[in-house]
């Protein structure tokens, strides 16, 4: 592999551990309903495709509805609302940077590397977790899952990134923590390595067949 001249990162699960405020803040909107908690293992497995896709999950599990009903259903509209308000809240209170984050995107930065966050969580709320974490000035390009009308494992934003930055797929690298990145990698056709310690739908990273596994963000310098 070519050394990469672009990187992009995942968020939840790759660059900040996100898991256990995103639980405080579905807890908070079920008990606000009445409705029963869940766990944080249950979140952790539903994290990947965005916040609101998390909370239909949620609601279809406390109120044993199928997930297609919750979707069209007043309850979810009725959540929404609720959610996005103690979330917002909940945002810094319990999530934090996974090891040497800080230090290897200010490395790549100085060599000059072009540096993007490619998340599935809606811009409001990623804007809020880069700035409670002194990240928001640190890439490029941030791509939500609101960003375009498409979202991860779809490679239209990495692809839109590569054009205009004027590289090819392969002077890239995405760095990721679930099949859902290593799709999107692979459908861009930029090489993905993947990180153990994030959310993978409660699936090893070594089944999504990445180019790597890496244990922490050290192996990127
Ligand atoms: O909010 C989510 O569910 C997913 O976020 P991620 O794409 O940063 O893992």
């Amino acid at each position: 592999m070519q050394t990469p001249q672009a990187y992009f990162f995942d968020l939840d699960g790759t660059l900040v551990e996100t898991a256990p405020e995103i639980a405080d803040a579905v807890n908070d909107t079920l008990r606000y309903f009445d409705w029963p908690e869940v766990s944080q293992q249950q979140v952790n497995d539903w994290i990947g495709h965005g916040t609101k896709e998390l909370l239909i999950q949620a609601l279809a599990s406390v109120t044993s509805t199928p997930v297609e009903a919750v979707r069209k259903g007043a309850d979810l509209k009725q959540a929404l609302p609720i959610f996005d308000r103690y979330y917002q809240a909940r945002c810094g209170t319990r999530s934090h940077l996974y090891p040497q984050v800080r230090e290897v995107l200010s490395a790549l930065r100085a060599r000059g590397c072009k540096l993007a966050v490619v998340t599935n969580k809606e811009g409001r709320y990623t804007d809020t977790v880069l700035r409670v974490h002194d990240l928001h000035a640190a890439f490029d390009v941030v791509v939500s899952g609101d960003s375009f009308p498409v979202k991860k494992p779809d490679p239209t934003s990495v692809v839109d990134c590569l054009k205009r930055w004027d590289l090819k797929a392969t002077q890239a690298l995405f760095v990721g923590d679930s099949s859902i990145d290593a799709a999107t990698a692979r459908n861009a056709g930029v090489p993905v390595w993947l990180l153990p310690y994030g959310y993978n739908m409660g699936e090893s990273v070594h089944a999504c067949a990445p180019d790597r596994v890496i244990e922490d963000f050290s192996a990127l310098l």
